[in-house]
């Protein structure tokens, strides 16, 4: 680079210098704005998360770019990615409380990740928390006594026995509910153990997410539904979207959503273990979707076996799911081995029929989550 060349570059980058420092001001400006939204929202009861609000916004801004020469993505991207930020900060407010009189609140298995966010969300909405863990049954009488809500959230494989042995005294017109990823069994044992209201609950979402904004909650229902009406509302205050399923319908899709997911992702992490793959090569010559793929793969082993476990196990069913996939992985591989490109082509426009509008629905959505794995890229 020759002395001008340089000189030019530095003060322009001065300037963009400028323009990030004023980018940062209006951002302090916009969060405090959102915080004061945070104190009006609480008070009212008002969800976190407007989608209308959103969509309308994003309209306009999307609009707005394009006048003036601004690709309207760019502008969706970077207000959705505040947004994201909104849902955070709001939820350090707190929330309204929908249920005042309730009692307390009882969660089984309360150390647990998920039993920690539901304290923290509830906490946050003003109701008093206690925890029941594996020590503490020698006060079960104690700390049941005068509960509004029991929310049962241990492992999968417990959560029956749990129910059927623990849970058969609880106050008269106290909700039991719980967390389990099957649905079926834990609610016809809650059913079975407890005579009054009773909700199955299964959150579609991680411990780690932050805020429950925009998150799906499952919603089987199992009893006396008007009494449980105000935990829908206070989870739809926290952001989450409700989904009502039948449980039936509910354990059949997660046959294929997590036990045959999380399943072929183990074995995809235990062959490129046994085949001594080098990660480091893989990551060097990653495309971002390979990156993409490897961090799905590789974030499965960064959590706990017996989590997985759990929901692999779980329903038998699932086992029937898996297996007609190896059938249909061993139909291909003969296909392949045969050299049978034609059938490849054929087989591949069939599925892609099948997917219809799916597919480039898809793509657009993928193209997002590259561009951003490739953004992360540093030196
Ligand atoms: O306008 C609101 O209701 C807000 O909470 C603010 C805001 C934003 O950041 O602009 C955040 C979350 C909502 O989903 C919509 C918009």
């Amino acid at each position: 680079m020759n002395e001008k060349t340089t000189a030019d570059l530095e003060n322009l980058r001065d300037l963009i210098d400028g323009v990030d420092q004023q980018l940062l001001h209006l951002l302090r400006k916009r969060l405090d704005l959102v915080a004061q939204v945070g104190a009006v929202k609480h008070a009212a009861g008002v969800p976190i998360y407007a989608p209308q609000r959103e969509a309308s916004m994003l309209a306009k801004r999307r609009a707005e770019a394009e006048n003036i020469n601004v690709s309207p993505q760019l502008i969706e991207d970077i207000l959705r990615r505040l947004m994201r930020e909104s849902y955070l900060n709001e939820k350090d407010v707190g929330f309204k409380q929908v249920k005042q009189d309730l009692g307390h609140v009882v969660i089984v298995g309360g150390e647990g990740k998920l039993g920690q966010l539901f304290t923290q969300m509830l906490t946050l909405s003003g109701y008093k928390v206690n925890s029941i863990d594996k020590n503490d049954w020698q006060n079960a009488d104690a700390i049941f006594d005068g509960a509004g809500l029991v929310i049962v959230t241990v492992p999968i494989n417990v959560t029956c026995e749990v129910i059927a042995d623990k849970l058969t005294q609880l106050p008269e017109h106290c909700i039991l509910a719980d967390l389990t990823s099957i649905k079926q069994k834990p609610l016809a044992a809650m059913l079975d153990a407890h005579k009054v209201p009773v909700v199955g609950l299964h959150p579609m979402f991680g411990s780690d997410v932050g805020s429950l904004a925009k998150q799906v909650v499952v919603v089987c229902h199992g009893r006396e539904p008007q009494a449980y009406q105000w935990l829908l509302q206070q989870m739809e205050i926290w952001g989450a979207r409700i989904v009502e399923a039948e449980a039936e319908r509910h354990d059949k899709a997660m046959q294929l959503v997590q036990a045959m997911r999380h399943f072929s992702t183990f074995v995809y992490g235990l062959n490129l273990c046994k085949e001594e793959a080098d990660i480091e090569s893989l990551l060097q010559f990653s495309s971002p979707i390979y990156r993409l793929e490897l961090a799905m793969v590789g974030r499965l082993f960064a959590q706990d076996p017996e989590l997985y476990a759990d929901i692999i196990f779980a329903q038998p069913g699932s086992q029937h799911a898996i297996s007609d996939y190896l059938d249909n992985y061993r139909d291909a591989l003969t296909m392949l081995k045969a050299g049978n490109r034609q059938e490849f082509v054929t087989q591949f426009q069939r599925v892609a029929k099948w997917f219809g509008d799916f597919a480039p629905q898809f793509q657009h959505e993928s193209r997002a989550m590259l561009q951003s794995v490739n953004d992360m890229k540093a030196g």
